[in-house]
C-alpha cells in the first residue's frame, strides 16, 4: 500500500483521480488538498462520493502532502506546479503533474505558448514526458512525471506509427480535434455556460493553441526531425470525450499493408490501445482508459485519415496519471483502470 495525495482534488481532473483511485487495491487516499474548500468534506462538493469516501479536504500545500504521501498528484492550473515543486519535495515523494509545466523540454517554448513565466527551468531535464505507450522505460523509476495533455495524448498516439515509420510527408499533417466541455475545467467561465455551448460547435485557438508545441515536440522526436502541424481544436456540447481526425499525405511507394503493419507493430501489445474496425466515437471510450484508433487510406487523394478517440478526463488526464503511477511503483499497469464504457 502506498499513500497518495492529490492537490487540486476538487477540480474535474482531481475528482476523476479520486474516483479511479477508490478502485485501486494498492493505494490509500491520504491527502486531498483544495485551494477554496479546505476544511469542508469532499461530499459537500461532490455528493456522489457519499458512501465511497468520508474525508475532510486539506489545504493545497504540497509541503504538507509530500510529508504524508509517497506520491502526490497535482491537478492545478498551469504555472503553479513549476513554482511549488522543488528538489526537496521530489526527495520525499513522486510528483505526477497533470498540468503542462513540465511537458515541454524548453522554458522558452513554454513561455512563448503559455504566455506566462516558468518558475523552475532546472527541473525540466529531470521530468519525464509520460506517454506510456511511447516512453514506458523512462517512466519506470522517475520522480517527476509530466502527464501529457488531453488533445495531445489523442493526436500523438493516433499519428505516431505513421510518423515513426516515415510513411507520410511530415509537412502535411492536419489535426482536426473536438473536445467536450470538461476539458475546460470546472472554473466559472462565461464561454462554457450551458447556453453558450449547447446546440453549437466552434473552433478555437486557431494557430495558437498551447497543445501545438507539445504535439510537435513528441512527433519530432519520433520522426527524428523537426515537424510542424496544423492543429485546430473545437468545443462541442458534450461533457466528456476527445475525437481527433488526422490527415496526412502518404509517401510514394508506401502501401496500405505498410500502414497496417506500422499500427500493429506499435500497438498490438498495448492494453489501452484498440485498433478498431469501426469508426471511433467518444461514447465508446467514455469513462475508460482506452484509445480507439481507426485509419483509412484514400487512393483518390493519396491521404491517410487516422481517427483517435479518448475520454479527456481518463486517458487524457486522470487515467493516464494512474497508469503512470502504476508503472513508477511497479503495480499492474491496468490496476484501477480496468473498466469500459457503457450506454
Ligand atoms: N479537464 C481536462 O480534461 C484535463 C485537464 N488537465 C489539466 O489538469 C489540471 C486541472 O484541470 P481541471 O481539473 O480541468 O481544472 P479545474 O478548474 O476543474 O480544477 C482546478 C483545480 O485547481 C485548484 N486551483 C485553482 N486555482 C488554484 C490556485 N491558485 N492555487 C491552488 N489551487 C488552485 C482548484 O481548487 P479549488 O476547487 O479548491 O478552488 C481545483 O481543484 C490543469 O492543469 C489541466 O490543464 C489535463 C488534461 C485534461
Ligand atoms: C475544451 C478545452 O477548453 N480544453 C482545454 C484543454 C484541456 C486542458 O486542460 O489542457 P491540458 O491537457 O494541457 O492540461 C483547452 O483547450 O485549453
Amino acid at each position: 500500500m502506498i499513500k497518495v495525495g492529490i492537490i487540486g482534488a476538487t477540480g474535474y481532473a482531481g475528482s476523476e483521480l479520486i474516483n479511479i483511485l477508490l478502485n485501486h487495491k494498492d493505494v490509500e487516499l491520504t491527502y486531498l488538498g483544495s485551494h477554496s474548500y479546505a476544511g469542508k468534506k469532499l461530499t459537500d462538493i461532490y455528493p456522489f462520493f457519499e458512501k465511497r469516501i468520508d474525508i475532510v479536504l486539506s489545504d493545497d500545500s504540497i509541503e504538507n502532502a509530500s510529508d504524508a504521501c509517497d506520491v502526490v498528484f497535482l491537478a492545478l492550473p498551469h504555472s503553479i506546479a513549476s513554482k511549488v515543486v522543488t528538489e526537496e519535495i521530489l526527495k520525499k515523494c513522486v510528483v505526477i503533474d497533470l498540468g503542462a509545466d513540465f511537458r515541454l523540454h524548453s522554458k522558452d517554448v513554454y513561455e512563448k505558448w503559455y504566455k506566462t513565466e516558468h518558475h523552475n527551468e532546472k527541473l525540466l531535464s529531470s521530468a519525464v514526458y509520460a506517454l506510456p505507450e511511447i516512453h514506458r522505460e523512462s517512466i519506470k523509476g522517475a520522480r517527476l512525471i509530466a502527464n501529457p495533455g488531453c488533445y495531445t495524448t489523442c493526436s500523438i498516439l493516433t499519428l505516431y506509427p505513421l510518423v515513426k515509420n516515415h510513411l507520410i510527408d511530415l509537412d502535411s499533417i492536419v489535426i482536426d480535434a473536438k473536445s467536450g466541455t470538461t476539458g475546460a475545467g470546472r472554473g466559472e467561465k462565461v464561454q462554457n455556460l450551458f447556453c453558450e455551448v449547447n446546440e453549437s460547435i466552434k473552433p478555437y485557438g486557431l494557430v495558437t493553441h498551447r497543445h501545438i508545441p507539445e504535439i510537435e515536440q513528441e512527433l519530432s522526436i519520433a520522426a527524428n526531425e523537426q515537424i510542424v502541424v496544423e492543429f485546430t481544436p473545437h468545443l462541442v456540447p458534450m461533457q466528456r470525450g476527445i475525437l481527433a481526425t488526422c490527415y496526412a499525405k502518404v509517401k510514394d511507394n508506401v502501401s496500405e499493408e505498410d500502414i497496417k503493419n506500422a499500427y500493429l507493430d506499435s500497438y498490438n501489445d498495448e492494453e489501452f490501445i484498440r485498433l478498431v474496425s469501426y469508426v471511433p466515437e467518444t461514447s465508446f471510450v467514455r469513462g475508460s482508459n482506452f484509445v480507439d484508433i481507426y485509419y483509412k487510406y484514400n487512393s483518390r487523394t493519396n491521404r491517410v485519415i487516422a481517427v483517435g478517440a479518448i475520454d479527456n478526463l481518463v486517458k487524457g488526464a486522470a487515467g493516464q496519471a494512474v497508469q503512470n503511477m502504476n508503472i513508477v511503483f511497479g503495480f499492474n499497469e491496468d490496476e484501477g483502470l480496468n473498466r469500459s464504457s457503457g450506454v
